[in-house]
């Protein structure tokens, strides 16, 4: 089993280069499918979710090519089968584009219902409401949600979210773009990846307007041809190595960025008395003195978000004073507080609101990270705190994090992967 080392108590120094954006790339891939012809998607992130929802296009019969590190060509001219398979489909979140992909490509998909990380209930009505406005059968039955339009082509139709949802926003306009005629999203998600997966739709011949404010339009266009287009760099991943600088201390160019989208970081970042100059693709953060308390609420985009907030909750852990940390989109994405508590760290928690006391000081201890950022978080704590910190579950990190220690090892962090024995091969064994 592999774990994260880390001795803490080091500044940041350098420069650390961000990778493509997971939660674009894992909607464009399967956007891959509405496609005749060849897609070359470049900067794509190289990080287990990729990996995944890659092998399930192949697995469906799509031919997919490495160009390069960071490029694949992906023709899905010759899909033949439409069965996801569930063992791959169940590991990630990202497998519900498939039903969007598939329906409105073939008019018919059977995918089982996808994984990610348990952030409490994560219900796909919206998505399904929105099928059925177009015309689609959908029922979810022995674990599948399975999807048919009878006649084989869906048509436009006028969908208003009862809450705002990123993955319901991208389904509906994936279903929408071969459909027949007009396809309305009302109350719609704005985030960059919405606005990245509509350019990469816009690039290879589909007609969205409006992305990236609360009503899309989506005219049906009989096909899409390929072409190659650039993953926007990931906002979460640039955000968590702010967090990290303002953690840990130091002075640190974050570069191939997009400033604008980590606006309502940088804002908060700045309130607690971090410096943060944006240039033009790179933003530059540099703490050396204390860190203020601050309130910060989870909003969606462009609010500050949720999938920065065990983050940021690392850095309030050190601040001076008691901060309010509210969670304005999941049940409960405090899960990892215990870990937190066991570096020393003062948090209670009532239901969406944690109350943070800052201490001095973190000190290192043995915790595990139990969904992708909330792994995130321990590293960014074990990197400012006093002695040894060992992250476990690391497989949770790595679903959204390329080369983690190389880019921290190349600021000067002490972290790196150490393999210890598995806890139940040893009791087996034993
Ligand atoms: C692969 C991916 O892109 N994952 C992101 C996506 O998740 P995901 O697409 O699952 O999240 P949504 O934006 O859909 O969820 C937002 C809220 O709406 C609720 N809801 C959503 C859909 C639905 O049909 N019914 C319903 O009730 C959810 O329970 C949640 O409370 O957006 C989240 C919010 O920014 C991020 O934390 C995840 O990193
Ligand atoms: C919650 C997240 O991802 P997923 O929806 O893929 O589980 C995340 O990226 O923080």
């Amino acid at each position: 089993m592999n774990k994260y080392q880390i001795q803490g108590g080091t500044p940041l120094h350098g420069t650390i280069t961000i990778s493509g954006a997971k939660n674009a790339a894992v909607a464009i891939i399967p956007a891959a499918l509405l496609v005749d012809g060849v897609c070359r998607i470049e900067n794509i992130p190289q990080i287990s979710d990729v990996t995944l929802i890659l092998q399930i296009l192949q697995e469906l019969g799509a031919d997919v090519r490495t160009v390069n590190r960071t490029t694949v060509d992906i023709d899905c001219s010759h899909i033949r089968n439409r069965q996801v398979p569930y063992e791959l489909a169940r590991k990630i979140r990202a497998s519900y584009y498939l039903v969007g992909a598939l329906l409105g490509r073939f008019g018919w998909a059977e995918v089982p219902l996808p994984g990610g990380c348990d952030l409490g209930g994560r219900p796909i009505d919206q998505h399904i409401k929105g099928f059925v406005a177009m015309g689609a059968d959908v029922d979810v039955r022995n674990g599948l949600i399975c999807a048919k339009v009878p006649g084989g082509r869906l048509s436009g139709g006028q969908i208003y979210l009862d809450m705002v949802s990123v993955g319901a926003t991208m389904n509906i306009m994936l279903a929408g773009v071969l459909a027949d005629g007009m396809t309305i999203i009302e109350n719609a998600a704005k985030e960059p990846h919405i606005v990245d997966l509509a350019n990469f739709l816009n690039s290879m011949g589909a007609n969205i307007m409006g992305a990236g404010t609360d009503v899309i339009k989506i005219r049906g266009v009989k096909r899409l041809k390929g072409g190659t287009y650039s993953i926007i760099p990931d906002q979460i991943e640039a955000g968590t190595y702010m967090a990290a600088v303002a953690a840990a201390g130091g002075d640190v160019l974050i570069q191939n960025v997009i400033p604008k989208h980590l606006d309502c970081i940088t804002a908060k970042l700045v309130e607690m008395g971090v410096d943060v100059e944006e240039l033009d693709d790179a933003v530059r953060v540099r703490r050396f003195g204390p860190i203020s308390r601050t309130n910060v609420k989870t909003m969606p985009y462009p609010g500050f978000p949720t999938d920065m907030q065990p983050q940021i909750a690392a850095v309030l852990c050190l601040a001076t004073g008691t901060s309010v940390l509210t969670e304005g989109v999941w049940d409960s994405r405090y899960r990892y507080v215990d870990e937190f508590r066991r570096m020393g760290a003062h948090i209670q928690v009532d239901g969406k609101v944690a109350v943070i006391e800052g201490v001095p000081q973190l000190t290192g201890a043995p915790v595990n990270a139990c969904d992708l950022r909330a792994g995130a978080a321990m590293v960014i704590a074990g990197l400012a705190a006093q002695g040894i910190t060992e992250v476990g579950d690391i497989h949770h990190i790595e679903r959204g994090y390329e080369d983690l220690v190389g880019k921290l090892s190349g600021v000067g962090a002490n972290i790196r992967m150490i393999t210890v024995p598995d806890e139940d091969a040893k009791s087996q064994v034993g």
